[in-house]
């Protein structure tokens, strides 16, 4: 196996390998906030196709513009230039085609675990009978391992199975895509990759096109077909494709041991490495440059005899 690095994958050719088509295009997309001197250039020039069932992570630093680049996809926000399409269609709003899971869980707090997702699901799928509801809801409490906790409110709750929750929320709405925006980022470790683990065997057997937004190259070869770094902001934009060509399925515990999972991670890590570096590079050069001009102020002597102070 090798690491393959596709520095133009708009003119890859895998030869004998059928490329699904994509799903989700982002073409010249720019975003940022503010206006005159306040505004912050986000993100620049942002070029990606997400092809039908694929798993794809974009992983990058914090404040790099990772939610911005999901709410987008999502169609929370718009782009300032460019187009977002799904399925050949500009994306101008949210839809259900797209469920989102945030970081923050984002639950209704009066409302149980059966609550919460049987919300999303009678709003989804109105024409259902009420039996059949009823089953699908319970199939995805199953599915996230909540069916002890089923009658328990977000307060009850642990942030592993707040998240639980949320991701069978947004599952049991089906989707066509799934955005998971740093799912597991405020979870302690071993729920994290408790959960991580989950995500990817509900993956497994659902196989919904899936984008995935983390500041973990580890999770994101575990989980990912592909994996796009984010370069750091500002005008922060998407590096080369790595492409995750390790066997499925994946275990954690026998990927830390395969040459070429480390290889592909310190790949990965080596160039998010030095675009951070360049950025620094970068910003030290431009501040060498800046020049401030002191305002002219002539010192005044406040002893003077007859000058009272305080
Ligand atoms: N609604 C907004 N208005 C103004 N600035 C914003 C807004 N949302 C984000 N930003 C700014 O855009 C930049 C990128 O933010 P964003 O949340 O997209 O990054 P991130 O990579 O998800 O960060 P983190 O990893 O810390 O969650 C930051 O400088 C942030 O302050």
């Amino acid at each position: 196996m090798s690491v393959l690095l596709h520095r133009e994958p708009s003119v890859l050719k895998l030869p004998n390998v059928a490329v699904p088509s994509p799903i989700l295009q982002m073409e010249n997309v720019c975003k940022g906030y503010g206006s005159g001197v306040t505004r912050n250039e986000v993100l620049s020039n942002i070029n990606l196709d997400i092809r039908e069932g694929e798993f794809l992570a974009v992983v990058g630093f914090s404040g790099s513009g990772k939610t911005t680049f999901t709410q987008l996809a999502a169609g929370l926000i718009q782009p300032d230039q460019g187009t977002i399409t799904m399925d050949g269609q500009l994306i101008t709003g949210p839809s259900a085609d797209r469920g989102l899971v945030f970081q923050n869980y984002s639950l209704l707090p009066w409302l149980t675990v059966r609550g919460n997702i049987a919300l999303s699901v009678n709003t989804v799928f109105r024409n259902w009978s009420r039996a059949e509801r009823r089953d699908h809801v319970e199939r995805f409490i199953e599915m996230v391992g909540l069916s002890h906790a089923a009658h328990r409110r977000p307060h009850e709750l642990s942030g592993g199975m707040r998240q639980r929750t949320s991701l069978a929320r947004t599952l049991a709405m089906k989707p066509k895509m799934l955005l998971l925006d740093e799912p597991l980022s405020a979870l302690d470790a071993l729920t994290r990759s408790q959960l991580g683990d989950e995500i990817l065997k509900i993956w497994q057997e659902e196989r919904q096109t899936c984008l995935m937004i983390t500041n973990d190259v580890d999770e994101a070869i575990l989980v990912a077909d592909r994996i796009v770094p984010l370069t750091p902001g500002p005008e922060a934009t998407l590096g080369p494709i790595f492409d995750v060509d390790i066997e499925r399925p994946r275990n954690r515990a026998e990927l830390n041991d395969s040459e070429h999972f480390k290889s592909l991670r310190n790949a990965v890590t080596n160039y998010l490495v030095d675009v951070r570096q360049q950025a620094r590079d970068k910003e030290m050069a431009a501040s060498k440059h800046l020049s401030f001009r002191l305002p002219d102020i002539r010192p005044q002597d406040l002893t003077r005899k007859g000058r009272i102070i305080g």
